[in-house]
């Protein structure tokens, strides 16, 4: 689903150069849920925006579904959700969700595929409501109903829970990974949290800041479906720490 190698990411900055990604080299096959986690600065961001063709890398090759990220962006193959949901606030839950799909003028039911999408993330009820009637927690959940609406295979997260509190965090990542069962989709998903990246991916990828590259990947061996009772398994305390060495490691 995605093919990353040598890539290569340099920004000018005033009197210099910043090498946010350096030499990155990934394979993820499809249907996989990969975490990318790193201190603050060292690309994860950069790596996903050139995934999504919102840079363009100075070096390397990127290819997403067997093509260019350009290609891909506009075949929609992703969808992108941010750290903040972005939410219209004039908008209902439903119109922000059909907004994507009224604007590339896609034929058929919009409104039928909105609401499918909604029921997807359990918020059916709330298609009346406005944004700011919604805690942070369901507003994220709207954004990733809305990033969903095109039916990509391919899902682009950037720290979607970072705000929300830990119990309603723990929540989501549940919801997150039915709704990856259900979909069959391929998940790449930054985040700043161990215990997240744990309980949520197939391989987490350890980057480590200036320049940003790839320390490691780390194959997560737990059982599906997860549960509460993940997070007590020895193996994800065996897990947590080979992601922490590893940041360490980086760190040194
Ligand atoms: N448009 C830009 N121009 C110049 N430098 C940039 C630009 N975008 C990112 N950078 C730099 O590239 C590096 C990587 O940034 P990036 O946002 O990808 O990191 P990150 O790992 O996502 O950080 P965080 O966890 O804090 O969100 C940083 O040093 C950042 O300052």
């Amino acid at each position: 689903m995605v093919s990353i190698r040598d890539l290569q990411k340099v920004f000018p900055v005033p009197g210099g150069q910043t090498v946010a990604l350096k030499d990155a080299n990934l394979s993820i096959q499809k249907g996989e849920f990969i975490s990318l986690i790193g201190p603050s600065g060292c690309g994860k961001t950069t790596l996903l925006r050139l995934m999504a063709d919102l840079e363009q890398p100075t070096g390397g090759e990127l290819l997403i579904a067997g093509r260019t990220a350009d290609e891909a962006r506009r075949e929609r193959q992703y969808g992108y959700v941010f750290q903040a949901p972005a939410l219209m606030e004039w908008r209902t839950v439903l119109k922000n969700v059909l907004l994507p799909l009224e604007v590339m003028n896609v034929p058929g039911d919009r409104v039928g595929r909105a609401r499918e999408m909604l029921k997807l993330v359990g918020l059916e009820k709330f298609e009346r409501n406005y944004p700011w009637q919604l805690s942070g927690g369901m507003q994220q959940r709207v954004s990733i109903a809305r990033a969903l609406a095109f039916d990509p295979p391919l899902l682009f997260m950037d720290e979607p829970f970072g705000a929300l509190d830990e119990i309603t965090r723990e929540h989501l990542n549940l919801e997150l990974l039915r709704l990856w069962r259900e979909t069959g989709k391929t998940v790449i998903f930054v985040t700043h949290s161990i215990p997240e990246a744990v309980f949520l991916s197939t391989r987490v990828v350890v980057m480590t800041a200036r320049p940003g590259r790839i320390e490691g990947i780390v194959d997560i061996d737990l059982p599906h479906p997860r549960s509460d009772d993940t997070r007590e398994d020895p193996r994800f305390f065996t897990h947590a720490t080979e992601i922490r060495e590893l940041l360490k490691k980086g760190h040194a």
